[in-house]
């Protein structure tokens, strides 16, 4: 039996492990089956807290897609974890450091309940993205679909490509996210990101996550959406970013700055699983 505890950040959900106390190991086809969400648990990120491998850290952890890929970053993940591991008495501190496989990141525990977490730097490189490109900047044409899209691409540890839509609503997430977050410009799939400003502190966000199809929300996401629109000129430092599952505040204070989100993290259920 492996205990399993359910989270959420904005509606995007997470089975997360212990797997300092639990030796874990799961296939792709076990986490595609625990993540399904009428035969298995559901979730959109399987996470997997594992001791540090260096001194100056408190914990390093493993993210995987409900595909069953492994990946390097999720910003609603990381509130999640910095919740689960103090409120299961893992640690006792309120400043965290922990470590992904792409990065080191700190997590604060506010009193009110939410967390901020330091992002870190966002990488606008095509090469370490990875996106085919022959240099830097701040929006490209893609073809997709017999259409062309002008979008941002940053990576926030993992790769992002945002565009700018007039309406959130109506905006085609299923639709082109499924093309683009597979195109062969992104050599490691990309999450999509379609952003309406509404003013330049304000924008609604939808995302269609690479491995995870649309969200109810995504942190990285967000940061990502906040560097393209900052680096257009049109976003300002401290940008409030409405997603389908809540509320999330971005602050960037531009070039090799880190961003700062905060946000909610929620227990929903703690379980165990036979494999
Ligand atoms: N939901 C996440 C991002 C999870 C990983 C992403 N699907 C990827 O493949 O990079 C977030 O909150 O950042």
């Amino acid at each position: 039996m492996i205990q399993f505890t359910k989270m959420h950040g904005l509606g995007n959900d997470f089975m997360i492990v212990d797997g300092i106390t639990q030796n874990v190991f799961f296939s792709a086809e076990q986490i595609r089956r625990m993540s399904h969400r009428n035969f298995g648990i559901g979730f959109d990120q399987l996470l997997i807290v594992e001791a540090p491998y260096d001194p100056d850290l408190d914990f390093h952890y493993r993210i995987y897609n409900a595909d069953g890929s492994e990946v390097e970053q999720c910003g609603n993940g990381a509130r999640c974890f910095a919740r689960y591991v103090y409120n299961h008495g893992l640690t006792q501190k309120n400043k965290i450091r922990v470590s992904t496989s792409t990065g080191k990141m700190i997590l604060r525990l506010e009193r009110d309940g939410s967390v901020t977490v330091n992002m870190g730097t966002p990488i606008t490189d095509p090469q370490r993205i990875p996106f085919k490109a022959k240099k830097t900047e701040n929006t490209y044409l893609l073809q997709a679909n017999g259409q062309t899209f002008l979008c941002g691409v940053v990576s926030m540890g993992n790769p992002h490509c945002v565009i700018e839509v007039d309406d959130i609503e109506t905006a085609p997430v299923a639709e082109i996210g499924a093309i683009l977050t597979k195109h062969e410009r992104f050599p490691k799939g990309v999450n999509v990101g379609f952003m309406q400003i509404i003013s330049p502190e304000h924008i609604k966000l939808r995302v269609y996550e690479r491995g995870a199809e649309e969200t109810l929300a995504c942190g990285s996401g967000a940061c990502a959406a906040v560097v393209v629109g900052q680096r257009q000129n049109k976003l300002k430092k401290m940008v409030r970013v409405d997603l389908p599952g809540g509320r999330l505040k971005i602050a960037w204070d531009g070039d090799s700055k880190p961003l700062w989100m905060t946000g909610p993290a929620q227990h929903v259920y703690d379980g165990q699983i036979q494999l």
